[in-house]
């Protein structure tokens, strides 16, 4: 295993104690949430008895491999506690999220959930957030429209107009879970996170944007001179 695979497993293992019998547990998306999933299905296999919610198709998938009972939302609509990765995370929790694509069912299943633990490791931590690009899911009708208002936001709060459609490996258009766009805006630093985000939700089109303010109650941090924790772990 690599370094950073490494890392990530002692974040996703450290995150393994917090889960006991009888809990319904919302299961991240990404390449941390991943090594979540996998030591969560060994822990099922030797008799540990939990329902998990997923927030994505692919980790849907995993999930159901690694022989987890699983519910959705609707069946199991709170949660004890969600455990997903971050792109950025700030010391006040504050996250950027949606790398991967699943940031609408990532943030649905974060506010249900009563804990929401992100495991990352260190080179995560960033003193502003910003930069990693925001990502602006947007629904496709539109698109053109939607891009200008998200645009004009941007140019309101003195961010850099630099907003690219994300597109998937193949060169189209990537599309998430639930039929939408992506678009990736590259703003270097977010000095507002808050306005910000109240902004772009205003915007008629924008279905979810990647940050995470007010979700997150505890992060575990793996860096090569040990486990960080931040918030209430
Ligand atoms: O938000 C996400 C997916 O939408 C992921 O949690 C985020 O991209 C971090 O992924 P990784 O653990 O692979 O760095």
């Amino acid at each position: 295993m690599t370094d950073p695979e490494r890392l990530k497993r002692e974040a996703a293992a450290r995150a393994l104690a917090l889960v006991s019998d009888g809990m319904a547990v919302g299961l991240g998306t990404g390449s941390t949430a991943k090594h979540f999933v996998a030591l969560l299905g060994e822990r099922v296999r030797a008799g540990l008895r939990i329902v998990g919610v997923p927030t994505s198709e692919e980790t849907r998938m995993q999930a159901e491999g690694e022989g987890i009972p699983l519910a959705t939302l609707d069946e199991q609509p709170v949660l004890d506690l969600t455990v997903d990765g971050a792109d950025e995370l700030d010391d006040r929790l504050r996250l950027i999220k949606g790398g991967g694509g699943a940031l609408l069912r990532e943030k649905i299943v974060a506010a249900a959930s009563r804990r929401m633990i992100v495991i990352a490791d260190g080179s995560k931590r960033v003193a502003c957030l910003g930069r990693f690009p925001l990502p602006v899911e947007v629904n496709p009708f539109g698109l053109e429209a939607t891009r200008r208002a998200v645009s004009a936001v941007l140019a309101r709060r003195n961010c850099p107009d630099d907003l690219r459609l994300r597109s998937a490996a193949n060169g189209t258009p990537f599309v998430t879970d639930g039929g939408h766009l992506i678009l990736d805006a590259h703003l270097s630093r977010i000095d507002d996170p808050e306005a910000l985000a109240a902004d772009l939700v205003a915007v008629p089109g924008v279905v979810e944007h990647g940050l995470f303010l007010g979700l997150a109650t505890g992060a575990i941090l793996a860096t090569s001179e040990g486990l960080v924790e931040l918030g209430q772990v």
